[in-house]
């Protein structure tokens, strides 16, 4: 046995650096072969008469459109005195759109708005385009550098409470069709225009109203576009051009109220755990053991993989070979808030409330947790999660609310919505890279789920890593230049739904 032991080692050193060689040379091959998913960008772009400027007038109602404080505070509890106000603005600031005889408009739930306009050809199935009139209140105010309900324009920005969630989409595809409308131009396809007023705590009195009167009017559509992610800039490891990410998906949601029920009592005779304590360790529990890593099993695979060939050393060779580097993959993602969304169901801690008086010993704790789910996961498996890791039977655990994650819509080469989709973006931005991802956070779309198994959710502008904390924060602002680009987005858009929608071949013959 001993006298055989120098032959078995060097039979596992051999067997060991063979399967390197392996692994090594198909990592290499995988790499170098890998089929690019990018198309080269259409011929036709942004050139001068087919262009909305931003001048002046258009910026100046982009900038009174901010100014409206349509904040939604909690369901149902909006600002109705602003939003009507809101609505009578919009009215006389797109007077076209608003005489115009191809144009119906309904006000649906009493504040939000549905346009159609009818498109010549009745044959062809109608197509939506979704945003919303409230925003989220205001926090840290003395830290904004413009008021923000003001719309100021300082150093090349509209700084303001909706400027890229989502007045510019709501304001942006008006003065797109405002542009189309007032050159007598009349749309072949049927296009709607759906603005809730309620979408920032959960579009139960708006979106919800309106997908009811669409399926009442038996209408089904082609396709629907809505807010969403961005055109990174530096948003996803490895990939130094622009990356468009068009949401064909979205995470679900579940919202729940911890709550503790113990007794209270005087502060000078405490028992050895309180209401507080419980809760306390039950949330903390539920930070420490974040829901697990789900990197590759979801649409966020196809993200990589559509990418692969344009990124940067050596992430090109991890994205070309998740077979076997997923878990390393998963790792990076997991790193930051922003990427670690894609990579799992996420835990956020957003209230936490105890306590009437200093020396009463509060006979009750509540805590609310906001879920977002992988698309691959379900609200059952997030409770059951939850109710192991608190392990604590007098934690109770109530929904507050809960979505399922969405369907994914039709992707990649054979779908031709999609497709249309990524030619637009690239007339916007010849030098981007297109993606299909899925939407970290939530948008009106859920309640359109049964009109159209083509949704989409893309924002048409530039983010950096560091204008995400403006969504919902301090210091929102858009770009004149992003803003333009919107207008653009949607006019291209607009006119890219008149031509065919037939099935076009790009680039490699891979099935998708
Ligand atoms: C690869 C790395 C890419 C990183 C991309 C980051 C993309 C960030 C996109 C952020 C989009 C924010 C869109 C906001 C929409 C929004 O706020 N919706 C709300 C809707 C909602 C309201 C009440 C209850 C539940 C849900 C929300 O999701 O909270
Ligand atoms: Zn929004
Ligand atoms: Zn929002």
């Amino acid at each position: 046995m001993w006298a055989n032991l120098p032959r078995i080692l060097t039979l596992v050193v051999r067997g060991f650096v063979l399967t390197l060689a392996v692994l090594t040379a198909v990592v290499v091959i995988r790499t170098v072969t890998f089929p690019s998913y990018q198309t080269s960008p259409p011929e036709c772009k942004t050139t001068d008469p087919d262009f909305i400027p931003a001048d002046e007038e258009r910026l100046a109602r982009f900038t009174s459109a901010i100014q409206f404080q349509t904040v939604s505070y909690e369901r149902g509890v909006g600002t109705p005195q602003e939003l009507a106000k809101f609505v009578r603005f919009i009215q006389k600031s797109f007077p076209t759109v608003h005489s115009s005889p191809m144009v119906r408009r309904d006000v649906v739930g009493n504040y939000s708005l549905l346009y159609r306009v009818e498109g010549s050809d009745a044959s062809l199935q109608p197509y939506m385009l979704a945003s919303h009139l409230d925003v989220v209140p205001i926090t840290e105010e003395a830290n904004w550098e413009a008021p923000p309900f003001s719309g100021q324009l300082k150093d090349g920005y509209i700084y303001g409470r909706g400027t890229i969630d989502a007045k510019h989409s709501l304001m942006g595809s008006l003065e797109a069709l405002e542009f189309l409308l007032s050159r007598r131009h009349q749309p072949k396809r049927t296009l709607y225009l759906a603005f809730g007023h309620d979408e920032e705590t959960g579009g139960h009195f708006g979106a919800k109203v309106i997908g009811d009167v669409l399926t009442q009017r038996g209408e089904k559509i082609a396709f629907i576009l809505d807010e969403g992610s961005p055109v990174g800039d530096g948003l996803a490891p490895g990939v130094s051009k622009l990356l468009a990410l068009v949401s064909v998906a979205e995470k679900g949601f579940l919202q729940l109220r911890l709550e503790v029920n113990e007794e209270g009592g005087h502060a000078s005779m405490p028992r050895s755990e309180s209401a507080i304590g419980i809760l306390s360790k039950a949330i903390s529990k539920l930070e420490d053991n974040p829901h697990p890593n789900m990197f590759g099993t979801g649409p966020e695979a196809r993200m990589m993989e559509y990418v692969a060939t344009e990124m940067t050393l050596p992430y090109r060779i991890l994205a070309s070979n998740l077979w076997l580097f997923s878990p390393l993959v998963a790792w990076v993602y997991s790193r930051k808030p922003q990427t670690n969304a894609f990579a799992r169901t996420t835990t956020a801690l957003t209230r936490f409330n105890a306590g009437v008086k200093d020396n009463v010993i509060s006979p009750e704790a509540v805590a609310v947790i906001d879920h977002r789910i992988h698309p691959m996961s379900s609200v059952e498996e997030v409770m059951e999660f939850d109710r192991k890791v608190i392990n604590d039977p007098r934690v109770k655990l109530n929904v507050i609310n809960n979505r399922p994650p969405s369907p994914t819509s039709p992707y990649g080469k054979d779908s031709p919505t999609y497709m249309m989709l990524q030619e637009t973006i690239q007339q916007i931005y010849p030098d981007a890279l297109v993606t299909p991802t899925f939407m970290v956070a939530n948008t009106d779309t859920r309640h359109y789920l049964n009109l159209s198994s083509a949704i989409y959710r893309f924002n048409p502008y530039v983010m950096t890593p560091s204008d995400l904390p403006r969504f919902h924060g301090v210091n929102e602002r858009i770009s004149v230049q992003n803003y333009e680009r919107v207008m653009n987005f949607y006019y291209h858009l607009i006119v890219n739904m008149d031509k065919p929608l037939e099935l076009k071949r790009h680039g490699h013959e891979d099935e998708l």
